[in-house]
């Protein structure tokens, strides 16, 4: 475990996230072909913590999450940081689901990003044996990327995704396929980021996870956000029945 003021110098964001919230879908409408997914959507997250997106397979958490980090355009409707309807996505980092590395080392998967970020060479050696450390990768540093466990490989994303130290952190279900072991790292680098000023967005199935980590849940069901409380009062008394019932494991196919 690193020093508070090292996790500062190494995760606070380059610029305060403030400026950036909330962070806002408004009236947006997105199809593909015969599929209406979103039909006036609106969403605006002003909490400057970590909110968890949740919902059943299908109901727009990844689209939702992709939209407000500028990836997806929408057939009308828009999205905002802040009051301006510029994204700057060098400001905004995404960690997906399944790892997408480069056929490199450890070393060189940072390195690279480090590079892209705009450190100057003889910043990026302090740089990544920092990042290094922080994500248990140091033994790690000679082996290709793409042999890594997937507990380790994702790690390898996150630290990656905070090479460019951004104000916005967007993670869509970082932890789905990991042990407990694994996900415990990589939650404990999340609140660690949080308690630096980054904002985070995670969508997550994993009530667990929402109670372990996020501040807000926003609850998506088909299209629509249906709920968006504190996490424990969502987890304890949502106020929808579709929440209950997914909260309590049953098929929400309607
Ligand atoms: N590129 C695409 N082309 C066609 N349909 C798409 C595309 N991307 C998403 N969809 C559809 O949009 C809907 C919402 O997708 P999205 O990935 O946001 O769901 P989700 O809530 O994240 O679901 P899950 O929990 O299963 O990941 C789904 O019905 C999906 O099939």
């Amino acid at each position: 475990m690193l020093k508070v003021n090292t996790d500062i110098r190494l995760l606070a964001p380059a610029v305060t996230s403030a400026d950036l919230l909330p962070l806002t879908l408004r009236n947006i409408s997105l199809r593909f072909r015969t599929k209406t997914v979103f039909d006036d959507f609106n969403l605006s997250l002003d909490n400057t913590g970590i909110t968890a997106i949740m919902g059943p397979n299908g109901a727009g958490k990844s689209l939702a999450l992709r939209l407000l980090a500028g990836l997806v355009k929408p057939d009308s409707g828009f999205a905002l940081a802040g009051s301006s309807r510029y994204l700057p996505r060098n400001r905004f980092a995404m960690v997906f689901q399944r790892p997408v590395l480069l056929r490199r080392t450890v070393e060189g998967n940072l390195l690279h990003a480090l590079k892209v970020a705009g450190l100057d060479a003889t910043e990026r050696p302090i740089r990544l044996a920092e990042l290094l450390a922080l994500g248990q990768l140091q033994n790690l540093l000679k082996s290709p990327a793409r042999r890594l466990s997937g507990g380790e490989q994702q790690r390898l994303c996150l630290l990656r995704a905070l090479a460019s130290r951004p104000s916005v952190l967007f993670l869509d279900e970082p932890t789905a396929s990991l042990d407990p072991q694994a996900t415990a790292l990589i939650e404990d680098l999340i609140r660690r980021v949080s308690a630096c000023g980054v904002k985070v967005v995670v969508v997550t199935h994993d009530q667990g996870q929402a109670a372990r980590i996020a501040d807000e849940v926003v609850f998506i069901h088909q299209g629509r956000v249906l709920e968006k409380l504190p996490t424990p009062e969502f987890l304890k008394n949502p106020s929808t029945p579709q929440a209950n019932a997914y909260l309590a494991g049953e098929l929400l196919i309607h």
